[in-house]
């Protein structure tokens, strides 16, 4: 280091000087390096500003130059899909979030449901978002950041959004300053039309699971769902069965409302991995209501959804090689 260069050993009482990588001086230049990585977009501007004022007050510095370099992770994308409504997607999709969140992961969780963006009631979270630079910021529940299509219109409006500007909405939650996040998990509004299509041709996931309920009628569409993301090129990394079982609270005896194994059954045969199998519950619908997770808790609920977390998290693993 020059003694020039050694000047600027005074930014190392920056709290974040751990952040520099390289530094130099020359001819009263002072040129810093500095790792952005995970900042949000308002921390890395106000570092740069901090280190600019303490560089240019060091004597002998006429000018500062400082290149902000951010190894941004790869954020990977997952589209949560159902051939129909009401089999439990939105459900399924905050659960898997909160448990990848659970696993460790960094997770930020979309809801792109057109038609009923539930989320925020799911995360019991009525907290607005902010916006900076027109981008905006999401809001934090339940470890989790996420934003929802409900937060664009005001309460009680109805959202008749179509193609186009179903996918401008979407592309605004998107790319969103989403920071450090690893996973985004993307609830997709049920069925398969053009609004789905744009959707996915939009945000395009790395991989996609398809919510069912047992019966044939729901398989079905659930088929349906799978052809879409096949079209698209989108790997499908397999069905999640929903409301199969129903353990009687007060006899404990189980029974089968929807059927059973039809889910399992219609993977194979369509050649898609089975993914898991929840449980109706109405522990989970009354929690669900109350803005308290299961996935959060520590029932056996919770149990499921971590291990379908884990299952989801290998399938990614292996669609990526
Ligand atoms: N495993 C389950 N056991 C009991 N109730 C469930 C289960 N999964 C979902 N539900 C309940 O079913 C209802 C519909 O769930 P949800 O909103 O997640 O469905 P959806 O497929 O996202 O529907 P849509 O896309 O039409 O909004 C909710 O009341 C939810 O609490």
């Amino acid at each position: 280091m020059t003694v020039e260069t050694d000047a600027l050993g005074i930014l190392d009482r920056h709290p974040e000087a751990g952040r520099i990588r390289s530094r130099r001086m020359n001819k009263g230049v002072a040129t810093l390096i500095v790792d952005a990585s995970g900042l949000r977009d308002a921390d890395r501007s106000k570092l740069e500003r901090e280190l600019h004022d303490a560089a240019s007050a060091i004597e002998g510095v006429d000018e500062v130059r400082i290149a902000m370099t951010a190894s941004q992770p790869h954020r990977t994308l997952i589209a949560v899909g159902s051939g129909k409504g009401g089999v439990g997607k939105s459900t399924v999709a905050a659960n898997l979030a909160i448990a990848l969140a659970r696993s460790g992961k960094k997770v930020g969780l979309v809801d792109a449901d057109v038609y009923g963006p539930s989320q925020p009631t799911l995360l019991g979270s009525d907290t607005k978002p902010t916006a900076e630079d027109d981008r905006l910021i999401p809001v934090e529940a339940q470890g989790l950041k996420f934003l929802s299509l409900g937060h664009l219109v005001s309460p009680g409006h109805a959202l008749a959004w179509r193609g186009p500007m179903a996918t401008g909405a979407l592309a605004k939650l998107v790319d969103a300053d989403w920071g450090d996040a690893e996973v985004l998990v993307v609830d997709l509004p049920p069925g398969t039309g053009d609004v789905q299509l744009s959707l996915i041709q939009k945000s395009r996931p790395d991989g996609a699971i398809i919510v069912s309920t047992p019966q044939d009628l729901s398989l079905i569409d659930a088929t349906r769902a799978i052809d879409l993301f096949r079209k698209m090129n989108v790997p499908v990394l397999g069905i999640v069965e929903n409301m199969a079982g129903y353990i009687c609270p007060h006899c404990g005896e189980g029974s089968d409302p929807f059927g059973s194994g039809g889910a399992e059954a219609a993977s194979k045969e369509i050649g898609v991995p089975f993914l898991g199998r929840l449980p109706l519950s109405a522990a989970v619908r009354a929690a669900s209501d109350a803005g308290r997770p299961p996935a959060a808790g520590d029932g056996p609920e919770a149990k499921a959804f971590a291990d379908l977390a884990a299952t989801i998290s290998e399938a990614l693993e292996r669609v990526r090689r």
